[in-house]
């Protein structure tokens, strides 16, 4: 598939996260409703206080209302107790509402990125880098959380707090709600100036996470590398050069805001500037009661906080905007390869026939097709060799049996059977595949072996390691079949791997074997015991081998010997001797060498 950086989603991104809300959506908006309320009941503790200064403290007949009502005091006074209160149960139970809807958004999203991640097929894993998709299930989905968790409650927060305050001061003195109020619009044009600086920075931020996290997954995968050339210091400076590139665009976009920051605040701070000075000429004309000045100025935070904070919210919802789209690319993104709607079930064994017609093929990220026109057949049990010179198509073959790639033109057959008529798992249940470049689970020699069948006994594990030359290695080993492997098999020989990984192959009884070199570290004696036991496996199979030794491939029903991507000699060892090509020359080359 060819995965579009900028891809059209089908859902807007806040459309998406409802959507992954799916069951926990009415809890989510009892949330956002209780955001609601309790910024109200931020108005209980001003109007009561005002209430209070009006009637036992301020006012004319102050004295003798404490006197005469104290029980309307205590009545009022109790009423703010229990509003704070129930503000603070609110406040606990929304804040658990807030985090539990999060973390089921994060919990399903990072489950359905694995998912797509693990079907996706070849050429999504030659797009991203590891270090790329780490950081969209790690860092860019902890932004999609902390949208649900803090950005949406803070605009709540901001806007109902802002807006019940705003109507609550018209209800009390319009001319006074007024004149605090008129400067708000200026914010409102300063963040949006903020938005359109600010969100270019994110997008670039989160690719320098990105690169950050590659540099540090290659480095570490492959330490091996590293130590051997001893380039420890060169990649401690490449990780220091993005680490401090990361950090940088950090305290550049930190800066953006700082830009912005002195306007907003100046008229936040504007506001009990108005107030004293405004307020101040009301109470003198008798415009504004001293209650109402109290209830004005305990509230005037609550205009001025949710316009600084608006700063803070615009820049979260920028983050939110840039990792989303990562996240989204993946949870949209759609392999090429899949079962075809038609598809139908095979369960049964194939017979093993395999025949590759007039195929070509070009990877897509390639300027030029690396097969040309391919054609051959191998019939049920034979044993088909390729060989050719590196970089001339061989893994790019063999890749196409298994439907890891499509040829761009002609089709390939198995059983008759074009493979794009089979179900993926089907097809691929029923072939063996050994590859070049062995990786080995962290588990034991056996749960290795019985990977792609974990039903299979150690008895059977330890026959298939005989098939492939490695019993013997294994049980000279102290806890033999129980030895854990490490990351990437680290403790064996290549060699010794590569046994391992025939083993894996052969476990599976498959109907189809694919060797891709997966004998080129062996020694030759091991090889020759390895080509016998292939010959005499308790069940048929055809076998594919791409193989560069002449031993192995004299042995073949068939030989295809490759150039450039096109097929120029085929045919059994006797009949490419014969024609005193590329294969013979090989031969003499390696009858020197090799064969004795
Ligand atoms: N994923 C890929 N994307 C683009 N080009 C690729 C990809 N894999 C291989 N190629 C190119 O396709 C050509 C054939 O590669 P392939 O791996 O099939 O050769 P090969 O005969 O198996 O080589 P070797 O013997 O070294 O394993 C090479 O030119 C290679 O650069």
């Amino acid at each position: 598939m060819k995965v579009k950086k900028e891809t059209l989603f089908p859902k807007t991104k806040i459309q998406w996260l409802w959507e992954n809300m799916k069951g926990r959506r009415v809890l989510y908006v009892i949330g956002m409703l209780g955001t609601v309320v309790y910024n109200i009941l931020q108005l209980t503790v001003p109007y009561y206080s005002g209430r209070i200064v009006d009637l036992f403290l301020s006012g004319a007949d102050a004295w003798k209302n404490m006197r005469t009502n104290s029980g309307l005091f205590y009545h009022l006074l109790i009423l703010m107790i229990v509003f704070t209160v129930l503000r603070g149960v609110i406040v606990y139970g929304d804040c658990m509402i807030y985090e539990h809807v999060s973390q089921t958004v994060l919990y399903r999203v990072r489950n359905f990125l694995y998912d797509k991640i693990q079907r996706q097929d070849m050429t999504f894993y030659s797009t991203y880098r590891t270090g790329d998709l780490m950081t969209r299930v790690t860092g860019d989905l902890d932004a999609v959380r902390h949208m649900v968790a803090w950005v949406i409650r803070m605009v709540i927060e901001s806007f109902s707090l802002f807006g019940v305050v705003a109507i609550y001061f018209f209800y009390m003195n319009w001319k006074m709600a007024l004149s605090l109020l008129i400067i708000s619009p200026f914010v409102f044009f300063i963040i949006y100036l903020f938005k359109n600086k600010v969100a270019p920075m994110h997008a670039k931020l989160r690719e320098k996470l990105a690169q950050m996290n590659t540099y540090a997954q290659e480095n570490i995968s492959g330490n091996r590398v590293v130590k051997a050339f001893a380039r420890e210091a060169y990649e401690i400076e490449k990780f220091d050069r993005a680490n401090k590139d990361y950090a940088e665009t950090n305290k550049e976009t930190s800066m953006v805001w700082l830009k912005f920051f002195p306007y907003v605040e100046s008229i936040a701070n504007l506001m009990p500037v108005v107030m004293l000075a405004v307020g101040g000429v009301f109470l003198i004309r008798g415009e504004l009661t001293m209650g109402d000045y109290v209830a004005f100025s305990g509230l005037i935070w609550a205009i001025a906080n949710p316009m600084r904070q608006m700063g803070n919210i615009m820049n979260e919802f920028q983050r939110f905007s840039a990792a989303s789209k990562k996240v989204m690319e993946i949870y949209y993104s759609e392999p090429q390869i899949k079962d075809a709607l038609d598809a139908a079930a095979h369960p049964n064994r194939f017979d093993g026939k395999i025949e590759f017609r007039e195929v070509s093929f070009q990877y897509e990220d390639g300027d030029l097709p690396v097969l040309h026109d391919i054609s051959f057949t191998v019939k049920p049990g034979e044993t088909i060799a390729i060989m050719g010179e590196t970089g001339c198509g061989k893994t790019s073959l063999i890749n196409l049996i298994p439907r890891f790639y499509e040829p761009t033109k002609g089709e390939v057959r198995i059983d008759d059977i074009p493979v794009q008529n089979f179900r993926l798992s089907d097809l691929r249940k029923q072939i063996g595949l050994a590859t070049q470049d062995v990786l080995l689970y962290s588990d034991t020699i056996e749960g290795n072996i019985a990977y792609g069948d974990s039903s299979i006994d150690l008895e059977e594990v330890e026959k298939f390691a005989k098939y492939s030359a490695a019993s013997d290695f294994i049980s000279k080993m102290p806890e033999g079949y129980d030895t854990v492997v490490g990351e990437r098999g680290a403790g064996l020989s290549g060699g010794q791997k590569q046994r391992i990984s025939l083993a894996r192959a052969l476990a599976v009884r498959p109907s189809i074997l694919i060797l891709d070199d997966t004998t080129s570290a062996v020694d030759m004696e091991t090889e020759k015991q390895i080509q016998e036991a292939l010959r005499h496996l308790d069940f048929s199979c055809t076998k594919v081998i791409i193989a560069q030794r002449i031993s192995t491939t004299m042995m073949a029903d068939k030989i295809l010997v490759m150039q450039h991507g096109r097929i120029t000699e085929m045919g059994n060892h006797e009949e490419l001797m014969a024609k005193k090509g590329y294969y013979y020359e090989l031969v003499q080359l390696q009858t020197g060498e090799d064969l004795v």
